[in-house]
């Protein structure tokens, strides 16, 4: 095993032979017994040592018995995310944690979260969720590890943007991420490149994985018709990344999480996105309302797949299932004849980026 220093606060890559144990049954939690054959070569994310004042897990210590805190990787609005070493099976997972009460209130979000997650569970764009549960502090989901996430690898670009060969490879996994969800009856609510991540081992460093169901809702009855509209529904998502209906507080379809996957991957493209320093929600929402008339400067891009791309998506029937395929196919000039497994940025220095920009200034 490579010298791997927890406390290093670079990413980190290594390799790591397989070690699987067998599984055990615990009471008050669920345990899935499937395990990959882990060899881990992705983008690890940084961890940090130090927690909070008040911890959610201990650095340091074996939760439930089973795994050995190592450190926090990733911090939402609810709760943190740690790596940890399961014990018995000596392997790396990430466990997602988040008090059980939010302001005096029982927090239903995670709890949904896990109902979700285990119903995706054979998906490929849904990581592998080892176990899940409770205590009397706090609800956990104990998942598969993945890689740092895509905003924070488009922040590592030497020119803080992705290539658009990269940036057409994740819209289209996304894509179909959003396509099984949907087909299973929800909708996400919060796509952003921040709850995207990648595998880290051989098998799933080039898979691209939908993470956060925290804000997920069944938009689908049992039989498959939709579910009616509330008159007004609250705002769900962020603020950055929603749509124009969100923005007027309709009820959310699939095409809402298609045109915060348009915002994403614009953003992944040129940076940052236009409305990024904008605060108030009126400016922001007039200038994704601008965005997609079809005068706008940015439909006006005749020609250009992302813009192409842009067209379909801005003028979906919010009521009929999006035609995910074409969207895909939409974006293939854009992919340029890459494949799905083929070297992303991060794994090449970055360097199509650096080309593109070079050439964009010649
Ligand atoms: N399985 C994982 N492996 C590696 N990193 C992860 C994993 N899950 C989450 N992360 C990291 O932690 C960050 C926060 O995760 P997540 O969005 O699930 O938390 P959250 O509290 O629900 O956040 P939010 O406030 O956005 O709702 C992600 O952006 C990602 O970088």
């Amino acid at each position: 095993m490579e010298d791997r220093s927890l406390t290093s606060t670079e990413n980190r890559r290594f390799d790591r032979s397989d070690n699987a144990c067998s599984t055990a049954n615990f009471s008050g939690f669920m345990e899935n017994s499937k395990t990959e054959n882990k060899k881990l070569v992705g983008v690890m994310p940084r961890i940090k040592r130090t927690n909070s004042e008040t911890p959610l897990l201990v650095v340091d210590e074996v939760y439930r018995k089973r795994w050995h805190i190592q450190g926090v990787i990733g911090k939402g609005g609810y709760g943190e995310i740690f790596l940890a070493i399961d014990v018995k099976r000596a392997e790396e997972v990430a466990i997602k944690a988040e008090p059980k009460h939010r302001r005096g209130k029982l927090s239903k979000r995670m709890i949904l979260e896990q109902k979700v997650l285990l119903k995706l569970q054979g998906k490929p764009h849904v990581p592998v969720v080892y176990a899940s549960g409770h205590d009397e502090r706090l609800n956990f989901i104990v998942m598969q590890i993945l890689s740092v996430n895509v905003g924070d690898l488009k922040r590592q670009s030497p020119v803080k943007r992705l290539s658009r060969t990269t940036v057409g490879r994740i819209l289209q996994q996304s894509i179909a991420a959003l396509r099984d969800l949907h087909g299973a009856g929800y909708l996400h609510r919060d796509v952003k490149p921040a709850n995207m991540c990648f595998g880290v081992t051989q098998k799933t460093r080039h898979v691209l994985m939908l993470l956060d169901f925290g804000l997920i809702r069944r938009f689908k009855e049992e039989n498959g018709d939709l579910r009616p509209p509330r008159k007004k529904a609250g705002f769900r998502g962020t603020q950055r990344y929603v749509s124009t209906r969100v923005h007027a507080r309709l009820e959310q379809t699939p095409c809402d999480d298609l045109v915060s996957l348009l915002y994403s991957g614009y953003e992944l493209l040129i940076g940052e996105l236009p409305w990024k320093f904008l605060e108030k929600n009126d400016e922001i929402r007039r200038f994704k309302e601008d965005m997609q008339t079809p005068e706008s400067d940015f439909l006006s891009h005749k020609g250009d797949p992302f813009h192409e791309f842009g067209r379909h998506v801005f003028f979906l029937d919010p009521f009929a299932e999006p035609p995910y395929h074409d969207l895909q196919n939409t974006l293939k000039a854009l992919v340029g004849g890459k494949k799905l497994v083929d070297p992303y940025d991060w794994e090449d220095n970055y360097q199509e980026v650096l080309d593109e920009s070079t050439s964009s200034k010649e």
